[in-house]
């Protein structure tokens, strides 16, 4: 379908006409407020993420997208001086309860980052090590066929079956990134937040994450930051549009590049600012 404001050209890739009436909510968002010292990055997020969705984050540099990311598994907890407010819930948890073991949550909730970055460790080992260290697996038969499937599950098995051995960052950038997405898969998580994953590729690298975001979705939900608006219209589920740290507007894909119901989304994804 040929998009209507004139700015994206694209087609909806793989996607029902007409979004599921009752979507099952995987992360619950209400009242999240975000400061950096006493900079407030994030102003009352309200927002549901739905399961086995493809909610892409999209609004010009500095908006909040990133920080908004950051607080589905707890990543800001590494920033000094910032402090979160307001409740993030996974099936139902809340991700900041003071009793919640943070590990285990980032274990549920993997991440993938910009810039590709294997472990300077093996091909097999970067899929391995945290299984291993989280007890997923046993080392032997039982670690061999959880790389494969790892590997398998994120398209790249075919391509480095036989150099298991060699370093992970032997690999072109898009295969590195192909391994982190194998690395986040397995440990088995439920969601699977994606920080820009293709900035840093060439076109044909970011058509095959994309097309393994499509199938990953079948069984992961996922979240992605993109700054690329035909990236989302192409991939997305929902489409979530951030600026100056508020949400304007967060609605299925289509209807948000096609009819904006904000003048500032309309404003933004016609290219008038940002
Ligand atoms: N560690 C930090 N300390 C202080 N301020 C920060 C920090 N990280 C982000 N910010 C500020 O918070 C705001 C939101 O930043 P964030 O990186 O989340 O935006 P973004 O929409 O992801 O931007 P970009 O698209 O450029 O990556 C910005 O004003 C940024 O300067």
């Amino acid at each position: 379908m040929t998009m209507e404001n004139g700015f994206i050209h694209t087609t909806f890739n793989d996607r029902d006409e007409t979004p599921e009436i009752a979507e099952s909510i995987k992360i619950e968002v209400k009242n999240l407020d975000l400061f950096y010292g006493d900079k407030q990055a994030l102003n009352s997020i309200n927002m549901d993420v739905y399961t086995k969705k493809i909610t892409a984050l999209i609004g010009p540099s500095g908006c909040g997208k990133s920080t908004f990311l950051r607080c589905i598994n707890r990543m800001n907890d590494l920033v000094p001086n910032c402090r979160v407010e307001g409740f993030v819930g996974i099936d139902g948890h809340d991700v900041y309860d003071k009793d919640i073991d943070v590990v285990a949550v980032r274990k549920r909730v993997g991440m993938v980052f910009q810039q590709p970055n294997p472990f300077p460790k093996s091909i097999y080992e970067n899929i391995a090590y945290a299984p291993l260290m989280h007890d997923i697996v046993k080392k032997g038969k039982e670690c061999d066929e959880l790389v494969e499937r790892a590997l398998k599950g994120a398209n790249l098995w075919e391509e480095v079956k036989d150099k298991l051995k060699d370093p992970g960052t032997a690999l072109s950038g898009g295969q590195q990134q192909r391994l982190c997405i194998a690395r986040a898969i397995a440990v088995e998580p439920d969601v699977i937040l994606m920080d820009e994953p293709t900035s840093a590729l060439d076109p044909i690298s970011t058509e095959k994450i994309e097309n393994l975001m499509l199938d990953l979705k079948k069984n992961y939900t996922i979240v992605i930051v993109t700054h690329n608006m035909q990236q989302a219209a192409r991939i997305a589920d929902y489409t979530a549009f951030f600026h100056l740290g508020n949400l304007i507007e967060y609605s299925d894909a289509k209807t948000l590049f096609v009819n904006p119901k904000e003048k500032k989304t309309e404003d933004y994804i016609t290219g008038r600012f940002g």
